[in-house]
Formats: C-alpha cells, structure tokens, sequence
C-alpha cells in the first residue's frame, strides 16, 4: 500500500472526524482491506471515495493527495474551505469530481484534460470560471454558487441549469452579458439579480435566495397542484376500491390488472395457502413438513430453503411476526399482484400465506445465491467486468419490468440491495422481495439510524446479514417519506456504484465503460428525486455504451 494513500485518508479522517464516530471502519493501517467504508483500492491504490450523506465537517483537501484516485464523491456533506490547484500533476487519473451541496468556497482552479464530471452545484464558490480547463467534460454543473463573470469556450455547450443561482453569472447559455450590465445599471445595484434563478425543490439552502413574492407564488402554485393531485388520488381510489372489490373473473381484460384465473385457494390446517401460476401443486402441509435449511434471516424475516417430496426446491420466506403483525387486505391484493409478475430477471413468487399466526411467501429456489454473497466471496473479487456488466443489466431490466407493470398506484421495489439480487442457473440476476416492505410495520424506524456508519453495510461484518439502509434515498431518512419508484431507482444506483467500483477491476479497456457507468450511477443518486432518470432511460443509457 502506498504511505502517502494512507496518509491523505487519515488527515481527512482527522479533519471531518476527530471523535471517531462517523469514520470508524477507518482504522488500521491498509485501506484497501474492503473494511474503510467508501473507500474502493485497485492494485493497492485508492482509486475512488464514496462518501456521500455521510454528515462531515471539515476540510476535503486532504484527499487531493490521494494521487490516482479517479472518483471522488462527497456530496451533501458540510465540507468548508477552498479546494486545491488540480492539474495532471497533483490528480492525473480524476475522472469524476462530485462535491455538490456543500460549503465549499474559494476560486476554482481546474486543469484535467481528462475530467468527465465535475458536479459542485450547491456550494459557495466564487470568482470567475476562467480557471477551468476541462476539454473532456460531459457532466458538469456548477449551479447555486456566486461565480461571476462570462461563461466562454467549451462551457457555454451546457444547459442553463448547469449554471443558474450564480447571480452575477452571464453569457451562453444565460442571457448576455451586455444585456445584464444594462439592467444592473438600470435597476438598484444594491440587490441585483440578472441571471434567472431556477431553484431545486431538493435544496433548503438555495431557498434563502428567493424573495417573498416568489414564495408567495411557489405557495399559490403548489396549493393548486396539491388540490390537483387530490383529486386525482381521490378518483384512482376510487376506481381501485370498485376494481379489487369485483370477483377475480370478473375482471376486464387489461393485461397485468386481471386477478389470476388459475389461482387456487387452498384450506388446510385452518390457513389459506393462494397459489400463482407454477405454483398450483403447492400445498401448505406438504410445505411446513419439507426438510428446510435457513438461508439467512433479514429485516423483514427468515429465509428457507424447503426440498417438497417430489423433490421440487422453493426458497420460503416467513415473514417476522413484528415487522407484519397484521392480517391485511392491501396487502392481499398487493401479493396478489406480485404473483403475476413474470420475467426473467423477477423472481417468481409461487405462493403466498397470509394468516394470522404465520405469513410465508414462496419463491423459486435461486441456486447460485446472491450478489450479496458474490461480492462477498473470493469469487467476487475475480467477477470479471463482463459479469459485473451482465448482472447490473439483468437488474435494471427486472426493475424497470416491475415500474412498468401495470398497476395502480405502480410497483414500487422497496428494498433493492444486493441480498434481493439473486443470480439463476445462467448467471443472470434476478430481483426478489418486490414490495414486501411497503408493508413492514417498523419501516421508516429502520431507515432512522446513523447514516455514515452504514454506508456499504455489507462490507462491514460479513458475520451480519445484510441491511438496507446504505442503499436507502435520502428523502426517506426524514422518517415520513415515502418509497417511490424514484427512491428504488437511488438504490439501484448505489448497487450500481457498488459494483462497478468494486475493486480488482481489471483496468484498461473496460474503463471508458466503467466510467459511463459511475456516471449513470451517480445520476440515480442524485438528491433531488425529480433528478433520478426512470428505469426506462437508464437502460437505455446502459444499453448506450455497454
Ligand atoms: N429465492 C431464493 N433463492 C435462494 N436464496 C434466496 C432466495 N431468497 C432469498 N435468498 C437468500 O436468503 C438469504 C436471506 O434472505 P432474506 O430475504 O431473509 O434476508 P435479506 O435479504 O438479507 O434481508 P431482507 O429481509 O431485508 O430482505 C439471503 O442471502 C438471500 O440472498
């Protein structure tokens, strides 16, 4: 390992954690162990940081030392000062800079031929963009800061909002700066404010920059989208509750809404056993006598392998008793949705029980584990980048099956880690547990806890099954938000991420695609939920360059 690696990540730690209490996977002296949370090695070197949400205070600079880091990504932070001169010199391999919604502030001085992104909206830099040179740049945004002046060369390519709330800001793509000298000199050039302000609803911050009349008319605005939007919600429920309360063959004929004709209702042992299709031989008895191995247990129960007497393997999963305390009609109807979801990258859920003293769901049984457990594995450190491409591929097709699957409201994952990634007999992966926890009792106190000490939990304590909550959206950290197919879409990004900056990566030819994929990673993450691309369209990314 080289000294000056560890040496830059100790200063840092020392900087934004001298209590030792966000950082503290940071000990010893070998980074690359797979132990320092957010910290990926290649060969020995420490090629990308991963550190965002992670509630630090202090200075970044010291991580511009980490001479061939390629990804640094800090964003919602609280990280002050002035970032260094970067150049070939100090950063030659930075590829991907992302430092927004911070409290950064300074000139900018950035010399990177090769830099593909620089994200550093949100902050609190000032001067002017002269000291940029960045002729490779494809992602770049420096909104919500005080730079000034033009905007000139290569940079005027990018749309307004890479460049709006920097008040004193002109030029392509924003109006001229001829046009804003004339309006400053015109109004009072106590308050100016030439260059129009698009504010991100994500942002807190950048609310201290509007005036009261723009409030006053955000408000007016949202109360009538909310009254909208109501009535809206109010029609559908509507419409959902005359929907579901029909007989299932009573049902029309749009596909993905019409209740399963071959269904089975099982009575035995006073509990009902509801089969989907491929799951008709199914029956409870035979189930609760079949010789069971625990494959693992998680937030939302534990998981069985079962071996029925004809030999058939199904993976049950019992859900935990305080997690799904009730016996509850939505979620009925919700399994009886998930029963007819049907892709080869979906596991298929056979069956379901939903009594009172226990709930089981049964699933295909996935031979070849999970991507938990392949990252996990001395296997994983070798999954060459074809495999890593195949598997984050097989994922977005399943998640995008189930945000497109015809239901209302849509199909919302809920849980996207890498344990619900399970890998088939040809290597292709598969998504489990689709919903389950929309309908877990004690789902936003589990997303309550410290968010730095569980980023890549997994990597951790490997003795620990896996938890969500390094997966989990920012927006739900607030205890009241909601899962949403945007919020999904945040997970598979941090799956995303995961997985392509795993270490041992073979370098070379498969950079340029392992760097597109960073960038679409980092697109799923953004903050602001309405940022995230759908499914859809990161597929079509991926399909792009891979
Ligand atoms: N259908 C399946 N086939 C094979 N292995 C499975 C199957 N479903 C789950 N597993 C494995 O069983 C283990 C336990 O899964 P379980 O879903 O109970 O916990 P988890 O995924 O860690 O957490 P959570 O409860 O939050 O989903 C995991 O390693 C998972 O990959």
């Amino acid at each position: 390992l080289h000294s000056q690696d560890l040496l830059s990540l100790l200063s840092f730690k020392a900087s934004v954690d001298p209590l030792n209490s966000l950082l503290d996977t940071w000990e010893g002296s070998n980074p690359c162990s797979g132990l320092w949370v957010g910290v990926k090695c290649y060969q020995g070197r420490v090629v990308s940081i991963f550190l965002d949400d992670a509630s630090l205070v202090g200075s970044a600079t010291p991580l511009f030392g980490l001479s061939q880091i390629r990804v640094l990504s800090l964003r919602r932070n609280a990280l002050s000062g002035s970032l260094p001169h970067l150049t070939n010199l100090t950063n030659p391999r930075l590829r991907h800079l992302f430092l927004s919604h911070n409290q950064l502030d300074g000139t900018l001085n950035i010399s990177l031929p090769s830099l593909l992104s620089l994200r550093i909206e949100h902050n609190d830099f000032s001067g002017r963009l002269e000291g940029l040179h960045l002729p490779s740049v494809a992602d770049f945004n420096v909104s919500v800061n005080r730079l000034a002046g033009e905007i000139s060369g290569g940079l005027s390519k990018f749309p307004s909002s890479a460049f709006h709330g920097n008040p004193t800001l002109c030029g392509s793509p924003l109006p001229s700066c001829s046009k804003i000298s004339h309006l400053s000199n015109a109004t009072n050039t106590s308050s100016p404010s030439p260059a129009p302000i698009i504010v991100s609803t994500c942002s807190s911050r950048s609310s201290s920059k509007l005036g009261i009349t723009t409030l006053l008319s955000i408000g007016i605005g949202d109360i009538v989208v909310i009254a909208m939007a109501l009535a809206i919600v109010i029609g559908m429920y509507t419409w959902f509750q005359r929907r579901f309360s029909m007989p299932p063959n009573a049902t029309t004929g749009a596909r993905g809404l019409e209740l399963d004709h071959g269904f089975v209702e099982e009575k035995e042992m006073g509990r009902r056993l509801v089969c989907f299709e491929g799951g008709e031989d199914l029956r409870l008895d035979s189930l609760l006598k079949a010789s069971a191995e625990v494959l693992g247990k998680g937030m939302s129960g534990s998981t069985y392998k079962a071996v029925l007497e004809d030999g058939i393997m199904v993976a049950v999963k019992r859900l935990s008793a305080v997690q799904f305390p009730s016996h509850s009609k939505a979620f009925n109807q919700r399994m009886h949705l998930i029963g007819r979801l049907r892709h080869s990258h979906v596991v298929s859920l056979r069956a379901y029980c939903n009594a009172h003293e226990e709930k089981l769901l049964v699933y295909d049984y996935m031979p070849n584990g999970s991507l938990y457990s392949l990252l996990q594995s001395n296997r994983g450190r070798n999954l060459d980048w074809r495999s890593r491409k195949q598997i984050l591929m097989g994922v977005a097709h399943g998640l995008n099956f189930i945000h497109t699957f015809p239901a209302r409201p849509p199909l919302v994952h809920a849980n996207i880690k890498p344990s619900n990634i399970l890998i088939d007999e040809q290597g292709n992966a598969c998504i489990t547990e689709c919903s389950i926890m929309c309908f877990a009792a004690n789902f936003h106190q589990s997303l309550l806890l410290p968010h730095a000490s569980t980023l890549f939990p997994e990597r951790r304590n490997s003795a620990a099954t896996s938890t969500w909550h390094g997966y989990r959206a920012p927006e739900l950290t607030v205890g009241k938000g909601k899962v949403t197919q945007e919020s999904d879409v945040y997970s598979f990004g941090m799956v995303l991420l995961e997985v392509v900056t795993d270490k041992e990566i073979d370098d070379g030819e498969c950079e340029g695609e392992m760097m597109g994929m960073v960038k679409i990673g980092m697109m799923c993450t953004a903050e602001c939920p309405d940022e995230r691309p759908k499914m859809s369209r990161v597929l079509s990314m991926m399909g792009e360059f891979l």
